[in-house]
């Protein structure tokens, strides 16, 4: 059992994801997602689980599902948007070599503006944007070893500078 090479935090659309196959790709190593890994468990889509049991359920699930893997997975590891917003989950991030993904709110808007499947987002989209930025900002930058900004850059570009500013070679 070793700890995650890299812990990718940032807001829903930034690239967690995207950028995290890369880097596992680029590092020889493998990569994972705590929001597959929930899917999985529970055999429902994380939009079915907000629905059906609520925000605090999926967040225990969550943290249930961040303990595992920074406990058993030495890849890279990808972690939803609010994930940061547990208190529970904020401390397993500790100690680990956590990378907080930024985009600006005129980007944010840019990436998702089109995007007609996130009720959160349909009303007044750069307001939404505007406030979860503000709310979660400070947690993210507080959780994170660095913040690699995402903004005009394509995910290799954003791999790139991620493996940059952590002086990580690739295999
Ligand atoms: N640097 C980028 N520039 C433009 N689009 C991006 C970038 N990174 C990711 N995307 C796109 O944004 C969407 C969300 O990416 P994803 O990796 O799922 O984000 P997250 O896991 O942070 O929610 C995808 O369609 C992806 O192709
Ligand atoms: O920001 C959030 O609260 C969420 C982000 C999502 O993950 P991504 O950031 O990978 O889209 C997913 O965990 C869930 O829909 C809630
Ligand atoms: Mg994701």
């Amino acid at each position: 059992m070793s700890a995650p090479q890299i812990v990718l935090i940032g807001p829903m659309g930034v690239g967690k994801t995207t950028v995290g196959e890369l880097l596992a790709e680029r590092l020889g190593s493998t990569f994972r997602d705590t929001d597959a890994d929930i899917v999985a468990a529970e055999g429902r889509e994380i939009a079915e689980i907000f629905v059906d049991d609520g925000e605090p359920r999926f967040r225990a699930l969550e943290r249930q599902a961040v303990r595992a893997a920074v406990a058993g997975h030495p890849g890279v590891l990808a972690l939803g948007g609010g994930a940061i917003l547990d208190a529970g989950t904020r401390e397993l991030l500790a100690g680990h070599t956590v990378v907080y993904l930024s985009m600006d709110v005129e980007e944010a808007v840019k990436r998702t503006g089109l995007n007609a499947a996130r009720p959160l987002l349909a009303v007044n989209p750069r307001k939404q944007w505007r406030e979860l930025m503000e709310a979660r900002r400070p947690l993210y930058t507080e959780a994170a070893r660095v913040v690699v900004a995402t903004d005009g850059r394509t995910p290799e570009e954003v791999a790139a500078a991620v493996l940059d500013a952590l002086e990580l070679k690739e295999a």
